[in-house]
């Protein structure tokens, strides 16, 4: 039996362009995100961008967040990304939810009502404050970065 993760429960509404569609749903027992449909049909040209209506808006629980995923398959057979991967929706935002999709592809991409264009993730939220200091510690890294431990090459061990 595989065990269950307990579920976050989100507020949902549907928008009155989106009544019909289905809800994010996960495609599988296992799935991390669930697949978000599209509300609009869209033709995005090479190279063309769109916020894609879903038709929902939401209320996360504070302290979580819904991360917009591209789908691998999109990207690998057409080129149809998120370019601002992971999406990220605040747990006050109220508006829409839109999926903001790239067509890196050479050829147009069409987008029909009811596609599954997305995927998405509730995922916590940390939250940081600063403590603010003259001086940081000293660490191996440094000021290295940027490549600064070499190429694609393994480490030597
Ligand atoms: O893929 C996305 C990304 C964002 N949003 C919505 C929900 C999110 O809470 C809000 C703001 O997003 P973000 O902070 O990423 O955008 P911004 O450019 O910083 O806008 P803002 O000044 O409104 O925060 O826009 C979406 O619907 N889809
Ligand atoms: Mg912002």
């Amino acid at each position: 039996m595989p065990m269950s993760s307990p579920e976050i429960p989100v507020l949902v509404k549907r928008l009155p362009h989106g009544q019909d569609l289905p809800l994010p749903a996960y495609a599988t027992e296992g799935a991390a995100g669930m697949d978000v449909v599209s509300a609009e049909d869209v033709d995005l040209a090479p190279g063309g961008r769109h916020a894609v209506a879903t038709g929902l808006s939401v209320a996360i629980p504070h302290g979580y967040e819904i991360q917009v995923r591209p789908r691998s398959g999109l990207a690998l057979k057409h080129g149809v990304t998120v370019p601002n991967t992971p999406g990220t929706i605040d747990s006050d935002y109220r508006g829409e939810l839109k999926v903001i999709m790239i067509n890196l592809g050479a050829e147009t991409f069409s987008i029909r009502r009811g596609d599954r264009v997305a995927q998405l993730v509730v995922a916590p939220v940390t939250r940081g404050s600063w403590v603010e200091v003259d001086e940081l510690d000293a660490t191996q890294r440094g000021e290295g970065g940027f490549g600064s431990t070499g190429g694609l090459a393994a480490l030597k061990g």
